[in-house]
């Protein structure tokens, strides 16, 4: 039973978890995973749900996608890992720049926490300056240069700036709301000329799920370039999630350095950063920004990440997991409105969040000012109905290609049913 695994986990493993955006708040204990297909989970208590976490995004085509895991399988026939190059990571390198065209050269790594962390590093390295900006809400992964008001498990714990981050680190990372651009004019003019780079996720997809408002990213570059401050686009979770060439596709933006991680690995560990040549030439051992790791460009995770770009190259998959994901943002308004509740929705593509306010939500504040207890109340009563949704207001909910109509009109009858019960 999971609640007895969690017994036993919180004996060895702080808070009974690896990660506290996995040890949901709300209820007695997680759930435990037993398999996975589609777009389904299988828990340890003999349940089956429907899945909107879908491993926090990666996992775009569901669960065992028949594709990647031939392709794992045979690879993992032959061996699984080096330390010397592979053919794998020029190819799936080649595939990735074929579609992010900002990527010149590119450098893997093993998780997006890494890829942030390093493009900083290079930003530096670069620019010679100390400073980096980033904005509030959003989330790059649990390194100290960015663990300042940041998004995610953080957030929904309620320690947005870690612990342990030394003053001297959090003093070098400028904080911004999001989503305001006079706040970063502000910021720019005060120092900009010592920044030495703006990272920001284009959604921000830690915090809820907050569009940017119309130009904005386009802004930001715009004010980047005026300082000679590098612009990094994190897009660890919109990187083939919203289109193959990512937010910056989307957004007609060209970022001096892109992070990506999540979809690129098939499901497997992963993380990239690149950007123009001129830059990254700078990173060893061509230049003195160093990275190292032993496993950078696993084998697995490129045969995987491989596997699921060519897959979403079809197209058909984003139709899928997009069109899934408009249907239940339209559905959870009008359950909503039928039951005399306040809800609005953002999405993008295949992701979107709720929140139980009366305004729209544009901004941390928004969400942080939405009903997060009924939010939870509402994950609880869905998950008593075979749907596991985003486990806090503060993540989002991710659709993929095997979320069908069937899964769809599945899900929509418990949520109406959920919202009623939370009356
Ligand atoms: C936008 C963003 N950047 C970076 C990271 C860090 O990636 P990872 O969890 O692979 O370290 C995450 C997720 O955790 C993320 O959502
Ligand atoms: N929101 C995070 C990544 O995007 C969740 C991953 C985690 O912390 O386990």
């Amino acid at each position: 039973m999971s609640s007895d695994l969690f017994k036993l986990a919180s004996t060895i493993f702080p808070g009974g978890v690896n990660s506290p955006a996995r040890a949901m708040k709300h209820l007695p204990n997680p759930f435990y995973v037993r398999s996975a297909e589609g777009a389904y989970l299988f828990t340890e208590d003999g349940e089956k749900l429907i899945d909107y976490c879908m491993g926090f995004g990666p996992l775009i085509l569901g669960h065992r996608h028949p594709a990647v895991l031939r392709a794992v399988q045979n690879w993992l026939e032959r061996d699984w890992l080096y330390g010397a190059p592979t053919k794998l990571e020029i190819d799936e390198a080649r595939k990735i720049m074929d579609h992010v065209r900002s990527i010149e050269m590119i450098r893997f790594v093993s998780t997006g926490t890494e890829a942030t962390m390093n493009a900083i590093r290079l930003a530096r390295g670069f620019t010679g300056r100390k400073y980096i900006i980033k904005f509030e809400g959003n989330f790059h992964g649990s390194h100290d240069y960015v663990l300042v008001k940041a998004g995610s498990g953080a957030a929904t714990w309620g320690t947005p700036t870690s612990a342990g981050v030394p003053d001297e680190a959090a003093k070098l990372t400028i904080v911004v709301p999001y989503n305001d651009l006079d706040a970063l004019e502000k910021a720019m003019q005060e120092r900009g000329d010592e920044v030495a780079a703006i990272i920001m996720e284009p959604i921000a997809a830690n915090y809820g799920l907050i569009p940017p408002r119309e130009g904005y990213v386009k802004e930001v570059k715009q004010l980047t370039e005026e300082h000679g401050t590098l612009l990094i686009l994190d897009e660890v979770v919109t990187g083939f999630r919203v289109g193959l060439e990512g937010a910056q596709g989307l957004f007609g933006v060209k970022p001096d350095l892109t992070t990506l991680g999540k979809i690129i690995g098939g499901g497997f560990p992963i993380g990239a950063f690149g950007g123009s040549r001129e830059i990254m030439k700078l990173v060893s051992p061509l230049g003195p920004v160093y990275n190292a790791g032993t496993f950078n460009a696993h084998p697995v995770s490129m045969v995987a990440g491989l596997a699921t770009i060519k897959e979403l190259e079809g197209e058909q998959a984003y139709a899928i997991a997009n069109e899934a994901a408009k249907r239940l943002g339209e559905a959870i308004i009008d359950i909503g409105g039928r039951a005399g509740l306040d809800v609005w929705v953002n999405r993008v593509a295949s992701m979107f969040q709720f929140y139980f306010t009366k305004k729209p939500v544009e901004s941390t504040r928004d969400v942080a000012e939405s009903n997060e207890k009924m939010y939870l109340k509402v994950h609880a009563e869905a998950l008593k109905r075979g749907v596991y949704l985003a486990p806090s207001q503060y993540e989002v909910n991710f659709t993929s290609a095997a979320h069908d109509r069937d899964v769809v009109d599945y899900t929509i009858r418990a949520l109406e049913e959920s919202f009623k019960a939370i009356k």
